[in-house]
């Protein structure tokens, strides 16, 4: 050996990380399967991520977007892109058919750097969508789109 630890000392006085992965959702429901209204719902609920978590565009990873069926008219990634993410990984799949599933809703899933815990994660569920995941639903900031 060189005399050098052969792993990073841990414990107490080891430096905390410089950041950590956060995985956020969040839904909402376009009001017609038009494209216009597929982008508007989802740049909403992407600035509401973004403001609640006060995310840094720069630390972003990726966002998954899924489109219920019912929505064909417009890939949801055209928002994040044109709120300028345009170096973030996207993709966009359609979600599982279930029957009852809730209509026109746009999903997120964004992985980002974050220095803030899971626990402290504020997932985003707006209009129609939030009643997917009621106990997820917190109180919306001052100014947001929900006031
Ligand atoms: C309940 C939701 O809809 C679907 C069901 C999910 C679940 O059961 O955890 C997760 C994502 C969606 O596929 C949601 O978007 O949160």
């Amino acid at each position: 050996m060189n005399g050098h630890p052969a792993v990073e000392p841990t414990g107490p006085t080891a430096a905390p990380p410089a950041s950590r992965v956060l995985a956020l959702r969040g839904a909402t429901q376009a009001a017609s399967n038009d494209p216009h209204e597929i982008v508007r719902a989802t740049t909403e609920l992407l600035r509401e991520l973004v403001t609640r978590n006060a995310l840094d565009p720069a630390d972003l990873i990726s966002i998954w977007f899924t489109a219920s069926p019912d929505l064909t008219a417009a890939y949801p990634a055209r928002a994040a892109r044109e709120m300028g993410f345009v170096d973030v990984p996207l993709m966009c799949a359609s979600e599982i058919d279930v029957p009852g599933g809730s209509p026109r809703a746009v999903r997120v899933l964004i992985h980002t750097h974050s220095a803030r815990p899971r626990a402290e994660a504020a997932h985003v569920y707006l209009h129609g969508a939030a009643s997917l995941r009621p106990d997820l639903v917190t109180g919306a900031p001052a100014g947001s789109a929900e006031a």
